[in-house]
């Protein structure tokens, strides 16, 4: 993913990466489904992470159209408008290339009709892209309290009649052990397990996963970093905004759950745990 490659070649990488790792085919149209889509976690990193793949040619015009579906009452520039301020990094050009292979359709998380309305938008873009095997890729940007009603109305409503259907989760699984055992046994019962992906972007973060080459390869940190001379280590969680539209979330589930459990203890533990503190 580096700066020189074309996004040909890197897509050619890709490709053959897969290849040799046996992974099944990535070819064919490309549905992406963010349900969720008008709120906090979809503006500020679904769509833009989509954004950085569409510039860097990992996902391509001709082959991918991007749905939001939420209960919101938008249209599709009314989305468009939501998240353009937070897809950085890329030229004007490639930006209103991206918002127009987005769409927006409205509904609600557990009723037939919205489901039944997304499937037909989905399946139209399928056909109009004569593709053999199309891809459907739902991801959750919603409260795991509506992840049982949702998941259900894509195994009803949205399954890909061809190709691959997957399901992205977002953190958090639950609420606690009993509740994300609950949730583990609804989604399998709907899905199979090479069909559901669960994901905490924490623990993507490149210094979270870099931790051990910071100490171990760094002749700065190596002899001084452990309990002889750290007395303490604090953690500090920042952010210079207010709920910013995610007090729905909040006041159903609350910040603590959100991100001290998972995101604040998960990677100072991990901290901790490599560097014998
Ligand atoms: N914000 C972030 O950066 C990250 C968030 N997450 C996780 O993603 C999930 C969503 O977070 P976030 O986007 O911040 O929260 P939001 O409150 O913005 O929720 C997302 C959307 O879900 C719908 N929604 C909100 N509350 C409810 C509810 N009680 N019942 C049904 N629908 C609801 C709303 O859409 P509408 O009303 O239009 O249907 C809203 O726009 C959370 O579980 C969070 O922990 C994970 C990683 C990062
Ligand atoms: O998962 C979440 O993380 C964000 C903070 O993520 P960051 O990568 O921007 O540090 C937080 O704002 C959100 O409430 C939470 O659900």
């Amino acid at each position: 993913m580096s700066g020189g490659s074309s996004p040909r070649s890197r897509r050619s990488s890709f490709n053959s990466l897969s290849r040799d790792l046996e992974l099944p085919s990535e070819q064919g149209c490309l549905s992406v489904i963010v349900l969720g889509a008008s709120g906090d976690l979809a503006k500020k990193k679904t769509f833009p992470a989509l954004f950085h793949l569409f510039a860097q040619g990992f996902i391509q015009s001709g082959e991918v159209h991007i749905f939001g579906y939420a209960r919101s009452n938008l249209s599709d520039d009314g989305l468009r408008e939501r998240i353009r301020g937070y897809l950085k990094g890329a030229s004007e050009e490639h930006l209103s290339d991206f918002l127009q292979h987005i769409k927006y359709v409205s509904g609600s998380y557990d009723s037939g009709e919205g489901f039944e309305k997304l499937n037909k938008e989905i399946s139209e873009y399928e056909k109009s892209n004569k593709s053999e095997s199309p891809r459907r890729l739902f991801y959750l940007a919603l409260p795991p309290s509506v992840y049982p009603s949702v998941c259900k109305m894509i195994r009803t409503y949205c399954m890909n009649p061809s190709g691959w259907t997957r399901v992205i989760v977002e953190k958090p699984f639950g609420k606690d052990l009993d509740s994300a055992e609950e949730l583990s046994a609804q989604l399998g019962e709907l899905f199979d397990e090479n069909q559901l992906y669960r994901i905490d972007h924490y623990l993507g973060k490149e210094l979270v996963q870099n931790l051990l080459v910071l100490r171990f390869a760094n002749r700065l940190f190596l002899p001084l970093w452990n309990r002889d001379n750290i007395d303490n280590i604090q953690i500090v969680f920042r952010e210079d905004f207010g709920t910013d539209g995610r007090g729905g979330y909040f006041d159903q589930y609350g910040i603590i759950r959100d991100i001290i459990q998972n995101h604040l203890l998960q990677e100072s533990i991990l901290n901790m745990c490599q560097h014998s503190i």
